[in-house]
This record gives C-alpha cells, structure tokens and sequence, in this order.
C-alpha cells in the first residue's frame, strides 16, 4: 500500500513527515508507557520510595510535553498533507486524460474519471492523514510495549506475541472481505454516477417522448443495486469483524487471568500486576482498533488501484524527437484506413489540401467526413497510413504545435460557463482588446455582442445554453480567427439555421476562407459553401468516391452532383417554408 501511494504521488514529503511524526508519538507512547513499571516499582511497596520515582515522574512529565507539542505540530502538518496530496492527485489525473485519444472518453469512462476526481481522490487524500496516521500510531504502540514488555519478563511477552500471528490472520481475512465489498459498492456507486448523467443529457429526448418523469428508470435500478450491494457488503463482513474482535478480546482475556494467577502464586509482585495489565490492555486496545481502520485502508487502497488504472490507459504515443514547426499549412491523407470498431470508418483515403486552399467534404451520413477531421486533428491516430500536416505526419508532431496550427468549428459548439470574452479567450488569452474585437467583426459575433444585456461580459450560461446553437457557433468561428491558426476544420451545421445566423455564419466561413494563409476543410451543407471551395472529396461509406473542383463534379453527374442537388432541393423547400410562414403571420 506504501509503495502504492508513492507510486501515485510523486512528492510524497509532507506525507513522509507526517508519517514519521505519528511514529515517533507512537513509539514515545510506548514508552512512557513503559515508565509505569519502575514508578510503580517504587511507590506501591510497604513504604513507598518517592525518591527512586521522582526520575521517572520527572522523564514522565518531560515525555508527555513533547508529546502534547508533537501532536500540536501534527494536526496541520495533516491537514496540508491532505491538500497537497489531492491537488498532486488530481492535477496528475487531469494532466493524463488530457493525452488519451478520444476513444478513451465513453460514457462510462467519464463517469469513472468524475468518480475518480472527487471520490477516488478525496478518499485517497484524506483517508492517506486521517486513517494511515492512526494505523502506523495502531500498530507502533504495540510493537513498543512488546518491545517493553520483552525487556521486563520473557514469559509475558511470549504470550503477547502469540496472540500476534492469530489476529494478523483474522485482520487479514477481514480486510480481504471489506475490500471485495467495497469494489462493489463503489462499482454501483460509478453506475449511479453515469445514469445520473444520461438522465441529464437524456432529458430533451425523454421530454419529447413524454417520459420526462418516467425516463429515469436506470438510474433507479442503479440506486437500488448500490443499496443491496451494501447491504451485501454489510452482510459479507460481519463475521470476520467480529472473529477478529473475539481474538483480540480473548487475547486480553488471556493475559489479564494470567496476570492474576501470577499474583496470586507469588510470581509476580503487585506493582509489577498493576503495570502488566495497564500494559496489556494499551497492548491489545490499538490492535483492537485496527479492525475499524482495516475497511478505510483497504478502500484508500483500492481508489489507488482505480486511479491507476486511468495512468495505465495508454496516451497517445509521443515522438522523441517531435517536429516542432509546421513550414506550410497543408493537410495530406495518404492511404488512410481508421475503424471505431471492427467495421471501417475509413478505408485507403487519399486526397491533398495544398496550403491557402478550401477543401469541401461532402457524403451520406457516415460516410466518413467528422472521422477525417478528427485525424487531422490527431484525436486518435490512424490504423494505417498517413495523415501529413505541413508534409509532416502528425504522430511525429509535437502536439502543442499541431493544436496551434489548428482551429475547430464543431456543430455542436461546446461553451464554458463563463462570459462570452472569457470564452473568446480561450483561443488565445493574451490577445489584445483590438484583436478580440477584429475576430468578433469577422465572425459576426459584434453583432450578438451588442444585444446581449452586458455585452461581452455576459454570461453564457452552462454549455452556453444562454445562446442558440448558431450564435455559438459564430463564438467558435471567432475563436478560430482570434487563434491565427493556419489550418482551420469546420462542421458546418446540417440542419436549417435561421436565416440571420445562416447569413451570418455564411459570411463568416467565406472570410475564413478568403485569407490565402489559411488552409479550410469544411464538412459542408450549403451549396454556397459547396460552389465557393477550391476542390471537394466526396465521400461513401468511408472511401474516396470523387475528387475535384465543384463545376467539374457538378457536370460529371455522380454522387456530389445529386448531394448538391439533394441539397439546394432541402434549401428551396426550407425558403419556401419561411416564406409560407411570414406570409401566414401577417396580417
Ligand atoms: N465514436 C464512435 N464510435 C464508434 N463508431 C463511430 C464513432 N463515431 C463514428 N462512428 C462510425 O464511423 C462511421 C463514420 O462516422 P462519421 O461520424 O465520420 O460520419 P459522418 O460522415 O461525419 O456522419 P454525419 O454526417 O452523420 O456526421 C459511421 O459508421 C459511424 O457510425
């Protein structure tokens, strides 16, 4: 377990020190403990000697100061060993999953790394001070009355000693059945976390369906097995608890009938009883503790074990030696092929980009075209083949760079709970006031800054729900003209827009585009967009179907000439739909 915790804590002195303190109070315990035996030696006789105890008295009286100002000292040494250790602990975990490809992020695994951020980490952090501290104080009593009893009479420490191997075994076989127990509960309590957050993400569609109040049965069932496995649990270790507590009670029991027959038959003096069975039970009293503490270490055990796992899920590989410049922002696939699963997403995709251009993917849904902006973007590396930015494969690119060259446009745009500058920001923080205001006028987004009721210090509300998916989007269009990145991936939103944020968002990927530096790869919908591209990669479950410029693949009449066609068709309908409503509601 020791070697657990160093394992996961890479600076582990205040621990240390804080361990060392506990042991040191563990052992001047003991041995002022000890002390009882030559004071009572001296005081209960026929005529007390009061001389021969005032050594001892005084010792006492010295010990129990450094004692009382040690225990001072350890109380915050703790408290910021705790800290340290779930700051450590969690800037560790934070700092992993950020090199952990996409695929990692399932909806289990999320709320695994929830559960491993708050729970995991505050048991391992707290329970490191408030239970490793007392179990080393447990154990280190004992083992320094041993010691003194050792020194005083052979025989009694002999018997103490046997009883050692008999409670180690009994603890053991505890501390066995509470950890199994706690696996499971916290297995149900992770199953609990991650149907609580599908009922969140559930709720439009369940509202939709009706089941707005009905929808949460998973996480009821969830509920109920987290309640039986405790109860399991709970059932599991009772008999071992309490085999061990009969041990250690019968232990003393032992000790304390002996010391007594030992008195009676004249082998032993009276102050040597009295000192024997204050010792004795001090013996037995910590070992008898390590029962309640037993649980809580095996539990800090097992969050270790859990937060290890997540170390042990493996990064994407790093080269030794990374590219770390990007001469031209041009984007390559060469004979690309990526599965999720077994079926192929991607298979032998090829196609350029040279630098400065706009490059149009079109297909069917699940034809392939996010997957391919994910691999540029190096969210999961390709099974085989090359994706090459700047002539460069990404693999051996250094990853910072590669973020630095690239901004994303999702469709679904993600946006923090923060102000709408902060979130702007976020592409490049030290950008000047100017430079925030230029990327807001290209994206449009002056525009939704103006009616906001505190502008640019407006919050956006959690995911940004204070906005609507266009306005969002421009804030993500903006981002990527704040961040100056050279290569630019966009998602263009499939479904119909209104119409200001469709002009708008419309105008602004133009702009983007418009800049010669800049390279874009838009998976596009409209048919402007569509026109105005430089060349377009059509795309079938997950193949290469075409390659070219839009006219020419507009006349050859193949797929992307009925997907255009698909598409104005879907724009005509929803024009007309609009006007059809604007004209209904006048009067
Ligand atoms: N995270 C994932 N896990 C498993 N399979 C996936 C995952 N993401 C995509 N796929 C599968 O990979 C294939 C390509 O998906 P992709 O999202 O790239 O298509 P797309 O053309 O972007 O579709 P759409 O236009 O609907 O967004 C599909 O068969 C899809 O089901």
């Amino acid at each position: 377990m020791i070697r657990h915790l160093y394992r996961l804590c890479p600076q582990p002195w205040l621990l240390l020190r804080l361990g060392l303190l506990h042991a040191v109070l563990a052992v001047l315990q003991g041995l002022l403990l000890a002390l009882l035996v030559p004071i009572l030696r001296a005081l209960l006789r026929a005529e007390p000697d009061f001389a021969a105890a005032e050594p001892w008295l005084f010792t006492g009286a010295i010990g129990l100061l450094v004692y009382a100002v040690l225990t001072m000292i350890a109380s915050p040494v703790g408290f910021a060993a705790s800290m340290q250790l779930a700051a450590q602990l969690r800037h560790h975990v934070m700092r992993h999953v950020t090199t952990l490809p996409l695929g990692w992020f399932t909806a289990d695994r999320k709320a695994r790394l929830a559960r491993a951020l708050t729970a995991d980490v505050g048991c391992v952090a707290q329970l490191a001070v408030t239970i490793g501290a007392p179990a080393i104080t447990c154990v280190l009593v004992s083992a320094t009355i041993l010691a003194v009893v050792f020194a005083v009479d052979l025989r009694l420490a002999l018997l103490l000693l046997a009883v050692v191997p008999v409670a180690y075994v009994t603890l053991r076989h505890a501390g066995r059945v509470a950890s199994a127990a706690e696996i499971e509960l916290e297995a149900a309590a992770t199953e609990i976390a991650a149907r609580a957050i599908e009922l969140g993400q559930a709720q439009p569609v369940l509202r939709a369906a009706g089941r707005g109040e009905t929808g949460g049965e998973r996480l009821r069932e969830a509920l109920d097995e987290h309640r039986r496995s405790y109860r399991r649990g709970l059932g599991r270790s009772t008999l071992p608890d309490l085999g061990y507590t009969a041990v250690v009670m019968a232990g003393l029991l032992a000790v304390l009938v002996l010391g007594a027959r030992m008195l009676l038959v004249g082998a032993l003096s009276v102050a040597d009883t009295v000192a024997w069975m204050v010792l004795a039970v001090r013996f037995f009293e910590p070992l008898g503790a390590l029962i309640d503490l037993v649980g809580a270490l095996r539990a800090m055990d097992n969050a270790m074990t859990r937060l290890e796992e997540i170390f042990h899920a493996p990064a994407l590989p790093r080269s030794a030696d990374p590219v770390r410049r990007v001469e031209r922002a041009s984007v390559e696939f060469s004979r690309v092929s990526y599965a999720y699963t077994d079926t192929p997403a991607l298979s032998e995709v090829s196609f350029v980009c040279p630098p400065g251009t706009t490059t149009a993917l079109v297909g069917a849904s699940g034809s392939g075209k996010t997957t391919v902006t994910r691999l540029i973007a190096r969210f999961f590396d390709v099974d085989a083949g090359v994706v090459r930015v700047g002539g460069v494969d990404v693999r051996d690119l250094d990853p910072e760079v590669l973020m630095n060259e690239i901004a994303i446009v999702f469709q679904d745009v993600y946006l923090f709970d923060a102000t709408i500058e902060e979130n702007l920001r976020l592409a490049r923080p030290e950008a000047t006031r100017e430079e925030l205001l230029i990327a807001a006028r290209a994206a449009r987004l002056d525009e939704v800054v103006e009616r906001l009721p505190n502008g640019w210090q407006t919050r956006v509300g959690e995911a940004g729900a204070q906005l609507s998916g266009g306005e969002r989007q421009r804030v993500s269009i903006a981002r990527a003209f704040l961040k100056q990145a050279r290569i630019v991936l966009i998602d263009e939103a499939g479904s119909a827009l209104d119409p200001e944020n469709e002009r708008a968002i419309g105008h602004a990927i133009a702009e983007l585009a418009r800049d010669r530096e800049r390279t874009v790869i838009v998976i596009a919908h409209r048919p402007t967009t569509l026109a105005s591209a430089d060349q377009v990669v059509s795309l079938a479950g997950g193949r290469v179907v075409e390659t070219g410029a839009p006219d020419e693949l507009r006349r050859a009449g193949g797929v992307f000439a009925r997907l255009y066609h698909q598409y104005e068709q879907t724009r005509g309908w929803c024009i007309a739909a609009r006007r059809d409503a604007t004209r209904s509601a006048s009067p």
